[in-house]
């Protein structure tokens, strides 16, 4: 398993640092580094600190936070920016933006688990500028092209 350089904010992290819920886990669980119950309106965004910084450092990586499903389904509270991006060259304090997309308030507790954290690999490329692109079976068809669905 790789190793990534972490470090703690809020002191309050010092004790539950980030850890795969299964041996299988896709997704490390992030927490609202908040010190009050905070009451999201319904269509609202706050930018919530999770308390943690982290130096991915290698570029072939970037880390993504995205919501989790039961917070999202059942609660409404996804992300304002749908999908936060981390570089591998960020070392400043991760942040969640928070929208509850739903109809109602929702009270997002301190320490709540809030989004998630995902690492993933990253491919960096040069651009090779042509006029004619080689042959392929697809060509410029796109957005639904195939089918009806
Ligand atoms: O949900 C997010 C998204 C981004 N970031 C941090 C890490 C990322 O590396 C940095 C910059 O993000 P991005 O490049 O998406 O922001 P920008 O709006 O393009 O601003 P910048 O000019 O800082 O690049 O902000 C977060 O903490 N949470």
């Amino acid at each position: 398993m790789k190793t990534i350089d972490i470090k703690i904010i809020d002191p309050r992290m010092q004790d539950q640092l980030p850890a795969y819920a299964t041996p299988g886990s896709a997704g490390l669980d992030l927490r609202a580094c908040i010190d009050a119950p905070l009451t999201i309106e319904a269509g609202q965004t706050v930018l919530i600190p999770t308390g943690l910084a982290i130096h991915l450092a290698d570029p072939g990586y970037a880390a993504m936070i995205l919501p989790r499903s039961g917070m999202g389904h059942k609660n409404g509270i996804v992300l304002g920016n749908l999908v936060g991006l981390i570089d591998s060259d960020y070392q400043g304090q991760l942040m969640v933006s928070t929208w509850n997309r739903g109809a109602s308030a929702f009270t997002l507790n301190p320490m709540e688990r809030l989004a998630q954290l995902i690492i993933v690999p990253v491919l960096q490329v040069g651009f090779k500028v042509v006029e004619e692109f080689g042959d392929s079976e697809r060509g410029t068809g796109g957005f639904g092209s195939t089918g009806k669905n």
